[in-house]
């Protein structure tokens, strides 16, 4: 039962100058935010806000300027093997899954590695078992062949998936998501978020879900904490900061957002067709303002009418 805690996070970046010195970017600007287990905090931004510089502190690749991290109330210690100790419990998967993979090693050595590392596996048999059951949790099969592919024998939403369960293996309590979709094809971008809020439910992890998807942000997470130029500018319960914004940048991240009426949700949507108890409807009226380069529609499970997320679009 693990909670990952921001308290007061700054960094600030060396950056040079148009001229011969140099200048300090503050790129994270006094952020807190809290994340319990089985909950997701989605923090949103533009291109710039600081949300990869929170992800990068707080998966410990890089030190605050200031402030400090807390897991389970506890601040961290310093040293390699703490460090080590820290990411047996927070893990990261990152926006890229072509490049956080190691391109000149197959599945199995990317898998087995931090399986080893962090002393989840001591033999061979154990190693195996191990395997093929992150292999399951992340719904990747047959699991045998596809441990022995290298990842460009792989499509992205595999490669993703292999991300996922390396993050997966030393068993952390915290996952850290930043922009987990935002490189793979459209059509495969919500199996991966719903495969993220499976595992989420199953192991109870605490998960920060790092985005600029507001949509998205919504549908995964109970609560939203929105960044601008490294300060938090608004955070609340997911519902109250889409359909409430308070701040005039939320607001405006809001109504910047495309209109889903004229997104090319149809390519989705017929996706949804070859379900039998789903039919599509139209685009549903309440969200027509919505921040979304996802698109949405109106979908009648049996009786009810529900709002079915179908996917996001290319941004
Ligand atoms: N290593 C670095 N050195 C100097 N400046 C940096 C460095 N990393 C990030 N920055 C700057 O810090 C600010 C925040 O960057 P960051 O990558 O955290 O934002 P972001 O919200 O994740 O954006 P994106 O979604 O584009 O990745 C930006 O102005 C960026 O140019």
């Amino acid at each position: 039962m693990t909670t990952l805690e921001a308290l007061h996070l700054c960094k600030e970046y060396r950056v040079r100058g148009t001229g011969l010195g140099s200048s300090l970017l503050r790129a994270v600007d006094d952020v807190s935010l809290i994340v319990k287990p089985g909950e997701t905090v989605a923090l949103v931004g533009e291109s710039g806000s600081g949300k990869s510089t929170m992800a990068k502190m707080l998966i410990r690749l890089i030190d605050p300027t200031s402030g400090s991290i807390l897991l389970d109330g506890s601040p961290l210690q310093k040293g390699r093997v703490a460090v080590k100790q820290y990411r047996s419990r927070v893990q990261m998967v990152f926006q890229d899954p072509f490049s956080s993979l190691n391109p000149s090693l197959p599945i199995r050595h990317q898998l087995s590695r931090p399986l080893r590392i962090h002393g989840i596996v001591r033999t061979k048999s154990e190693e195996e078992r191990e395997l093929m059951r992150l292999m399951d949790a992340v719904n990747l099969a047959p699991a045998k062949t596809i441990l022995d592919k290298y990842p460009h024998e792989l499509s992205g939403g595999q490669r993703q998936r292999v991300a996922i369960a390396r993050a997966l293996a030393p068993q952390p309590e915290v996952l850290i998501a930043d922009e987990p979709v935002s490189m793979l094809d459209v059509s495969i971008r919500l199996e991966i978020l719903q495969l993220l809020d499976d595992l989420k439910v199953q192991r109870n992890l605490a998960v920060l879900y790092i985005t600029h998807d507001l949509a998205t942000a919504r549908h995964f997470s109970s609560q939203i904490v929105v960044m601008r130029t490294g300060r938090v500018v608004e955070r609340g319960l997911s519902d109250d900061v889409i359909m409430n914004p308070i701040h005039p940048y939320t607001q405006l991240l809001v109504r910047a957002a495309p209109d889903p009426k004229s997104a090319p949700f149809v390519v989705d949507a017929e996706r949804y067709r070859s379900h039998p108890e789903v039919t599509i409807g139209d685009v549903d009226p309440d969200i027509t303002t919505w921040p979304v380069d996802s698109h949405w529609a109106r979908a009648w499970d049996g009786e009810e009418a529900v709002t079915k997320l179908l996917g996001s679009v290319a941004a």
